[in-house]
């Protein structure tokens, strides 16, 4: 499990490994590992054409003690200081030692920005408040345009470390080297698009963060790896049938939208349960497409015994099966039009009885039920899924560029997905992931494993499906058993 905690956390581990060691020595860690990354990513480091965007505060002093060390490899360092009278004295005595020098016009400094092989932006860190102030934006707009390699001193500047929000203008760097923990705004999209690749340097800071207690102490955001979601998967033993495996329930479809009670079931008979039960109006093209579903004629109270039901996708303005869904004692997953036909009080009650519900919402779906602009959503997703968590007792899957998933009640860490590709924004992949994630709710899993590894299945599914050209969803179902081999492939 990677794990993400908050500016508040991070700082107590800090203060308290501080206090033990001599002074300084935190950033001579920092720095190390930040010229180490540099200098991988420059290859040669003699004769390079270095440049630290520097702001006010450490992040800043990380910048210069690490361009101090290149300069001493032979690179040509200079320092752009966004706020001269208070850039970090011990770092940029350091960096004047090495032979860097400081640009004395931030102003005039775009030229040299745009023909740098590496810019370091140590503009600001995890005391960055609001996004960048103006006097930075025409230079991180230069390290774009420009022709070198951006590399981030703890965490993109105008990034929110704790949300991953974005307000105006923000680096965009090809390397975020970030320091003793991730922070939640590198897992999370904006932020994490703007981080490109996240290299992590230990300062030690891991035990102070491993004794946390409460929540101040817990991380804030946990990424599943390959490992993790190969302890979750269910795996038949000798004793299996198809009934103690689980059956999942899928109602779903319209006559006016068939194929997502289809892409439904698609995704449910790749995901672990049993066997698959339908009820609906789309039975017809439901067994012409997959014969091995269990159709029913009646609705969801008298169509037989399961585990876990899905309701929703597809399912138009049918108010009354998604109330009957919800009156059943088992496990249910709320997708699409069932979100919007889900009365609150109905599933916070399952809620308050112990009966788990996930609701599948994408970023429209979630502003909608929150009562938002869809930009608000998209922009906190962490806020968006924890308040509509709350909301409901119900544990919440929010879809999207980085799709999250927040536990009943919006408190603990949010699961943030690692997997997926912007190809999966496509009709109907979102009825096989709530197939998918019904399929595990039924053989066991709780909501929030059983959303959190239904959205990793799905995310590599859809990257061996895309291959970098567009896929249709009925493709990202076709190849869920393939990433789950490569899951339990890579070993637990
Ligand atoms: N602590 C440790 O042990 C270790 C910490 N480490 C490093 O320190 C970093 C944290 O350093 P920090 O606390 O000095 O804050 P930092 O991120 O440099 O920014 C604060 C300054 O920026 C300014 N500022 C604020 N908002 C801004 C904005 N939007 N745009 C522009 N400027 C803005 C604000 O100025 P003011 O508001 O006063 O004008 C203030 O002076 C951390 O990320 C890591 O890199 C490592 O060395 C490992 C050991
Ligand atoms: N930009 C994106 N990057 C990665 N995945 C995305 C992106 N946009 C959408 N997705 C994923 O695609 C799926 C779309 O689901 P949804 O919005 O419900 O579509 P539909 O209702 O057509 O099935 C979700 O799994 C979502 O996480
Ligand atoms: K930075």
């Amino acid at each position: 499990m990677r794990t993400a905690y908050s500016v508040e956390t991070v700082r107590a581990a800090e203060r308290e490994l501080m206090a033990r060691l001599p002074e300084g020595a935190l950033m001579q860690r920092a720095a190390a590992g930040l010229a180490a990354a540099c200098a991988d990513v420059l290859g040669r480091v003699y004769g390079s054409r270095v440049v630290l965007l520097v702001g006010s505060g450490d992040n800043g002093g990380d910048a210069l003690y690490a361009g101090a060390r290149l300069a001493r490899r032979g690179a040509g360092v200079r320092a752009v200081l966004l706020a001269p009278g208070r850039a970090h004295a011990g770092g940029l005595a350091a960096l004047r030692r090495a032979g860097g020098s400081v640009v004395s016009d931030a102003g005039g400094a775009v030229g040299l920005v745009e023909q740098a092989d590496l810019v370091v932006d140590g503009i600001v860190g995890i005391g960055g408040k609001g996004g960048l102030r103006e006097a930075a934006v025409p230079l991180a707009e230069a390290a774009r345009r420009g022709r070198g390699v951006v590399v981030a001193v703890d965490l993109p500047s105008g990034v929110d470390a704790d949300t991953g929000e974005a307000r105006g203008t923000a680096v965009r760097a090809d390397v975020t080297v970030t320091f003793g923990a991730y922070k939640p705004g590198l897992l999370i999209d904006p932020g994490r698009e703007y981080a490109g690749v996240v290299r992590f340097v230990d300062i030690g800071l891991g035990r102070g963060l491993a004794g946390g207690t409460g929540p101040a102490g817990s991380p804030r955001a946990e990424a599943l790896q390959h490992a993790d979601v190969a302890r979750l998967l269910p795996v038949p033993g000798a004793e299996s049938d198809k009934y103690r495996r689980g059956v999942v329930g899928i109602a779903a479809g319209s006559a006016r939208y068939p194929g997502a009670a289809v892409l439904a079931v698609g995704g449910a008979l790749r995901g672990g349960a049993g066997a698959v039960r339908y009820v609906g109006p789309a039975g017809g093209a439901v067994l012409a497409r997959y014969p091995e579903t269990l159709v029913s004629e009646r609705g969801p109270a008298r169509a037989g015994r399961v585990q876990a039901w899905v309701v929703g996708p597809g399912a138009g303005d049918d108010a009354a099966t998604v109330g009957e869904v919800l009156a059943a004692d088992v496990p249910v997953l709320i997708d699409a039009d069932g979100l919007r036909l889900a009365e609150v009080g109905a599933v916070r009650g399952r809620g308050l009885r112990g009966v788990p519900t996930l609701m599948t919402p994408h970023a429209g779906e979630a502003a909608a039920l929150l009562g938002v602009e869809r930009e608000e959503v998209e922009s906190g997703r962490l806020a968006a899924a924890r308040e509509l968590a709350a909301r409901y007792e119900a544990a919440v899957l929010l879809k999207g560029s980085t799709t999250v998933v927040a536990e009943a009640g919006g408190g603990g860490a949010v699961r943030v997905n690692p997997t997926g590709t912007p190809w999966l924004a496509t009709a109907g992949s979102g009825d096989v992931l709530s197939g998918l994630g019904g399929s595990l709710l039924a053989a066991g899993l709780s909501a929030v494993d059983a959303g959190s590894v239904a959205a990793y299945l799905h995310g590599l599914a859809g990257r061996f499906a895309a291959e970098g050209a567009p896929v249709a969803a009925e493709d990202v179902a076709g190849r869920i058993a393939e990433a789950w081999r490569s899951v339990v492939g890579a070993g637990v």
